[in-house]
């Protein structure tokens, strides 16, 4: 069985999705890709939260949290942080809570800075380039794949 409890994170300017750079992220708004979420999770009988915000210290605290809600897996996007941010990355190890990177779009295909994540190589698997899809495929792959932590 797959993880119960998943927690979807989203980074600085994701609230933005839907109107931000069209051509690189596309039109469908973070909302809509919460939303979906959701039901994905609760259609496998699963349970899904979701935060986005521009700061990292409120993204680090909510990871924290996560720790002591029981959370099997979390899905995050660290957006700009994913390139600078070792705050970040120590939290998620910090807890102890398996991760999957999403990003919209293929950051290996960008700017070469880009390239760079502080993240990747502790996740347990990356998925880049697919646009909003990514989101669907991580939440799949974490609900058919990923273990209850309990289980860990
Ligand atoms: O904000 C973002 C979004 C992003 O993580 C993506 O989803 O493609 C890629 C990052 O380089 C960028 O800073």
């Amino acid at each position: 069985m797959g993880a119960r409890k998943i927690l979807l994170l989203n980074g600085p300017n994701l609230n933005l999705l839907g109107t931000r750079e069209p051509q690189i992220y596309g039109s469908t708004t973070l909302s809509d890709i919460e939303s979906a979420a959701v039901s994905q999770a609760s259609a496998a009988g699963a349970t899904l939260s979701f935060y986005q915000t521009n700061h990292e210290g409120k993204l680090i605290d909510r990871i924290h949290t996560a720790r002591t809600e029981g959370i099997d897996a979390i899905v995050i996007n660290p957006a700009a942080f994913t390139h600078q941010s070792v705050a970040l990355r120590d939290a998620l190890l910090g807890v102890d809570i398996p991760f999957v990177e999403v990003h919209v779009s293929n950051i290996h295909k960008r700017e070469e800075w880009r390239a760079k994540s502080y993240f990747s190589d502790k996740a347990e698997a990356v998925i880049c380039g697919l646009g909003v899809f990514g989101y669907k495929a991580a939440i799949e792959f974490v609900l058919e794949h990923m273990k209850e932590k309990a289980k860990l």
